[in-house]
């Protein structure tokens, strides 16, 4: 990428401010309770530290909707590994990568012009699914019942690219799993009750690779998002420029690298699966003048047919449906229309399922913090 073509440059209200602040207080979480012995534990002792552990999980998720894990499972040689192939596939001339380029037909594969809310992203990236097949509807058209299925494109060069991927997305899978099963333990609700949704999962890995920019105060390596998927499991590297907007104020939050540590972040339908105890949260990424940066978001999805709407268990006469249901495979094809083409529309988006009187208040709230949802 060359000199910052307007395409890139965000309005003045979105850019990132000179002034980093840094994440004091983004919870960091020891997994090891749960990773060292299973759910099902036995003595007291570790009943104790499971316990904690969910409440911390809850915590998290309520105030901030972000968090880090550490001594999670995940070898580091098997990430380290990713990385690597990653970085000599994005050292690989243009035409090279755009050999396994994405298209209208197979969204899989090499990408260098990505949108998020119509500005251009300072970015190339790679996605493959973790399931192979991976089925999706045809066509976002909501009449249309055909599917399809996504074919990862692997490239011949580097050749480890695929077996790196490969291994890397069996360790992250365990690792999902327990996340899952956290999560559902700290909304009172029984360990595997999410894992159904997951049978014929959509999940995909992004290799992100955001080159050194020549104006990092206009341009952002991607724009200010939520992720609409169940939860994140990111891999992020030792340069940073990961921002979170922090719950409380607003303000964005610089996110520290922590050496080997993951970053989950809730998504949007577990935002909608817990009738909006959990929220997901807003964050974007900067760029560097310098440095390149590379990062490994693990999407975690469910099949395509799912309906998501809140869990029963978790709506009551007092505390009723805030959604109505949507089917995630019709919203992630209306989603990816719309990346693939910059659309001067508004994306689709969870708020748009609110219920009337939800919206209304939503609308408020939207106007007074005069954001974009
Ligand atoms: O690169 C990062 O730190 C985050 C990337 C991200 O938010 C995304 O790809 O959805
Ligand atoms: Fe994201």
């Amino acid at each position: 990428m060359g000199a910052v073509d307007p395409t890139f440059i965000q309005e003045l209200e979105h850019r990132p401010k000179p002034a980093v602040i840094e994440a004091h207080g983004i919870p960091q979480i020891d997994l090891s309770p749960f990773t060292t012995t299973s759910p099902a534990t036995t003595t007291t002792a570790a009943a104790a530290a499971l316990r904690d552990l969910v409440d911390q999980i809850r915590g998290a998720c309520a105030n901030w909707g972000f968090f880090q894990v550490i001594n999670h499972g995940v070898p580091i040689e098997s990430r380290e590994k990713v990385q690597a192939a990653a970085k000599r596939f994005f050292d690989l001339p243009a035409e090279e990568k755009r050999k396994v380029r994405r298209d209208e037909a197979n969204p899989l594969g090499y990408y260098d012009t990505e949108h998020t809310k119509n500005v251009r992203d300072w970015k190339e990236v790679f996605d493959f699914t973790v399931e192979v097949p991976t089925v999706m509807p045809a066509s976002y058209e909501s009449d249309d019942d055909e599917v399809t299925e996504y074919p990862n494109q692997w490239p011949s060069y580097p050749p480890e690219l695929r077996e790196a991927c490969e291994e890397y997305v069996k360790d992250v899978q365990k690792l999902s799993n327990k996340l899952l099963e956290l999560i559902s333990l700290s909304l009172n609700l029984p360990a595997n009750r999410l894992q159904p949704f997951f049978k014929d999962q959509t999940t995909f890995v992004r290799l992100n690779h955001y080159p050194p920019c020549l104006a990092p105060d206009l341009a952002l390596g991607v724009g200010r998002h939520k992720d609409a998927g169940a939860l994140t499991i990111l891999a992020q590297d030792d340069v940073g420029g990961l921002e979170v907007k922090r719950k409380t104020d607003g303000e964005w939050i610089f996110v520290k690298p922590t050496p080997n540590a993951f970053i989950i972040n809730v998504g949007d339908i577990i935002q909608v699966w817990s009738n909006d105890t959990y929220e997901s949260v807003e964050h974007r990424v900067r760029v560097n003048s310098r440095k390149e940066r590379f990062s490994i978001p693990f999407f975690v999805n469910p099949a395509h047919y799912t309906v998501v709407e809140p869990l029963v268990e978790l709506t009551n006469e007092q505390n009723p449906a805030r959604y109505k249901g949507y089917n995630w495979g019709k919203f992630f094809t209306t989603r990816k229309r719309s990346n693939f083409k910059k659309l001067d529309v508004e994306n689709i988006q969870i708020y748009h399922f609110k219920k009337p009187d939800e919206r209304k208040l939503d609308d408020v709230v939207a106007r007074v913090e005069n954001v974009v949802i």
